[in-house]
Order: structure tokens, then sequence, then C-alpha cells
């Protein structure tokens, strides 16, 4: 901070040097120190007019005088118009107002001599903005924005006299902006602030928004839902480490060779009527065969078991019943048929249906 109020001097006296030229130091100016801002200006206006200022009065206000005497009428308004002026830089927040006022005043008076008046008045505005706020001035105001404020400026400075428009114009510009941008900066906390109020209702809150009732958390819903995820799937895997020589590959392989009877030993030929009673009794225990049904076809799950990358375990919650909705809740996209085809028995009748050789022909 202090070298922020060592920089603001020196700028400030910089500023003074270039408003007050040595030569303006032989006119007498008692009143000039306490507000240099209002009457710089009037120095860079009694710089084409100083026999006016010699004949004016030389008090702190000589630039309303000088603006009498070069402009007719209008010029009291303008003279009105330092009063709202100081009132309007001490709040930052009115700068915008300004941009948009100045303009319209301009252009409500008269504009040549008026022009220089607005311009004066202007300046005024300027050389009180950095009183108000000299530090931003300086870096942050000739970089951003010549351009908008140099329409309405542009104009005063037409009108204005010849030496007048060169200074005033680069410090019309990075004052106006200055005082717009010191109230952006002072504004700026408040502006990431809503910076950080607006993303998480407009972007991020709405998908936060949208996971954050799905997971039914209160804590951050960016790192809730993939840890949800993952934790479903660490807990849905539970896929079994088969044994060597027991990949789908193998079993693929197992299962093309015919001579391999899968479906079991001393079994017929032909499919099996396989009653509810009979298939209860193949439950896989007791050196008995695990078989299971799956819409309406018995099958011999027992060579399957060490193949079953859910485990043996799981495969045999179907033996002796329907595994059909077993099957369908854990992994409806697997191929029942395509694995477990070789192992095909026969077809699940009612207890009381007698099964003949005929029939299960006429079924193949
Ligand atoms: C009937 C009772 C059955 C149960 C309870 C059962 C259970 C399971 C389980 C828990 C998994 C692990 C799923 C995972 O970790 O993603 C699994 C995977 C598997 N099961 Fe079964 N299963 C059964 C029947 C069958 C049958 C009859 C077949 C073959 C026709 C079969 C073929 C598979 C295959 C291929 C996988 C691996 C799926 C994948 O990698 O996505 N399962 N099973």
């Amino acid at each position: 901070m202090g070298w922020v109020g060592a920089g603001v001097l020196v700028v400030t006296a910089a500023y003074f040097l270039y408003r007050y030229p040595p030569r303006s130091w032989a006119e007498p100016r008692s009143s000039a120190p306490p507000e240099p801002n209002p009457d710089a200006p009037v120095a860079a206006a009694t710089a084409e007019e100083p026999v006016q200022r010699k004949d004016g009065p030389r008090d702190s206000k000589p630039i309303e005088t000088d603006e009498e005497d070069h402009q007719s009428t209008p010029k009291a308004s303008v003279s009105s118009v330092p009063l709202p002026v100081l009132a309007v830089p001490t709040f930052s927040l009115d700068n915008g107002e300004h941009e948009t006022s100045q303009p319209a005043k301009i252009s409500s008076i008269s504009q040549p001599m008026n022009g220089t008046a607005a311009q004066l008045s202007s300046i005024n505005r300027d050389n009180e903005a950095p009183k108000f706020q000299p530090p931003p001035q300086p870096s942050l105001a000739p970089p951003p924005k010549p351009q908008p404020s140099s329409i309405p400026s542009k104009a005063t400075t037409t009108g204005a006299s010849s030496l007048m428009p060169p200074p005033p114009v680069p410090r019309l510009r990075p004052a106006a902006q200055a005082n717009r941008l010191t109230p952006t900066s002072t504004l700026q906390p408040p502006r990431l602030s809503g910076n950080s109020l607006s993303p998480p209702p407009s972007a991020a809150a709405s998908q936060r928004g949208l996971s954050a009732p799905s997971s039914g958390s209160r804590l951050s819903n960016s790192t809730l839902a993939p840890t949800q995820v993952s934790l479903k799937k660490s807990s849905s895997s539970r896929k079994v480490i088969l044994e060597p020589g027991f990949s789908p590959l193998d079993w693929a392989a197992l299962a093309a060779n015919p001579k391999n009877k899968l479906r079991g030993e001393g079994l017929p030929p032909g499919l099996l009527r396989v009653t509810p009673s009979m298939l209860k009794e193949q439950h896989g225990r007791k050196g008995r065969d695990a078989w299971t049904s799956y819409h309406g076809k018995v099958y011999n799950i027992s060579p399957y078991a060490p193949y079953h990358p859910g485990g043996r375990g799981e495969l045999l919650r179907g033996a002796g019943k329907d595994s059909a909705q077993l099957f369908q809740d854990i992994h409806p996209w697997v191929n029942w048929e395509g694995i477990l085809g070789e192992c095909l028995i026969g077809i699940l009748v009612s207890e009381h249906d007698t099964q003949t050789e005929d029939e299960m022909d006429a079924m193949d």
C-alpha cells in the first residue's frame, strides 16, 4: 500500500507538472494547490487563452470564468455541471451514468462552443477522478477502451480549439475509463463473486442439481458421482478368477467337440421329457449333475460350472429349478443357448405328462 501511495503521489506530481507548465507558474494561483484537478483543465484551456486568465478572476474557479468568456449562453449550464460532476466521481458506481450522460449533455448543448465547455467539465471530472483513484488510472485506463468514449470525446475535441484536444482527449479517455474501470475494479470483487455465483446456478448447477437428487447426498456432487459409480462397479463385479484352462475360449473349444458328452453320462441320445420333480432331483450334489431349466428347456450346467465367470456357486443357484429369472436379473445380455447349446438335455413338462420317444422325436 505504501508503494501504491508513493506511486499515486508521483503520478499526481507528474500530472500537475504536465498541466501546469512552468510558464503558468508565473501566474499567481494560490487556490490551485488544494484542488488541482478542477483547475487542471483550466490550465489546459489557459494554454490557449492566457490573456483571459489574466483578465479574469484568478481564484479557485477560473474555469467557469474562462468558459463564460469563450462561450455565450449554454456555458451557464456547463458551469452548473461541476456540482453533479463532483458528486459523481465520489461515487465510483455512477460512472456508467457519466458516460451515458456526458454525450447526452454534449449533444443537448450547442456543439462547437459548448464542446469545449463540456470537454472542460469532463476534464474536470477526469482530473477529479485521479484524485479519488489515481493508481488504477495510469495502468488500467489507457489500454482497454479508447474507442467507446472516443465518440463523444471526438465530437467535443472537434468543437474545441486546436491546443485543447490533444492533451484532454487522451486524458479524457483514460479518466473516463478510469472512472469506469475503477468502479469495475471495485466491482470486480463482487463481479468475481458474481462469477462464483453464476457458474453454480447456470452451468454446473444444472448438472449438479440433476446429479444431486439422484445421488441423494449433500456432499459435492462432482466428487460423489464418480465415487458412486466406482462403488457400484466394484460391488457389481462379482466375477471370479477362473482356473487356468477354464476360460470362455476353453469352454467354446470343449463345447465344439460333440464327443465330450456335455449332456451327461447315461442319457439317451434324444431329448428327455423332464418333469419338475426330475429337475429338482438334479441339484448338483451327491454326485449328481446340476440341471436347470430355461424357457422350457432343461440343461446340464455341471460341465459349465468351472467355466462360469460368476463362479460355480453362482451358477449352481439355479440348480434343480428354473434359472430364467436369475439369469435375466444378472446378465440378460449373455447368450444362453450359444454357451450351453451342447448341454441341452430335454424339455420341461408337467408331472402328469407322459413322455414317449415318438413325441420327443416329433418335437425335434
Ligand atoms: C443360473 C444362475 C446364474 C447365476 C446366479 C449367475 C451369476 C453370474 C454372476 C454373478 C456373474 C458375474 C457378473 C459380473 O461380474 O459382471 C456371472 C457372469 C457370467 N455368467 Fe452367469 N450366472 C448364472 C447362470 C449362467 C449361465 C447358465 C450362463 C451360461 C449360459 C452364464 C454365463 C455367464 C457369463 C458369460 C458371465 C460373464 C458375463 C460378463 O462378463 O459380462 N451364467 N454370472
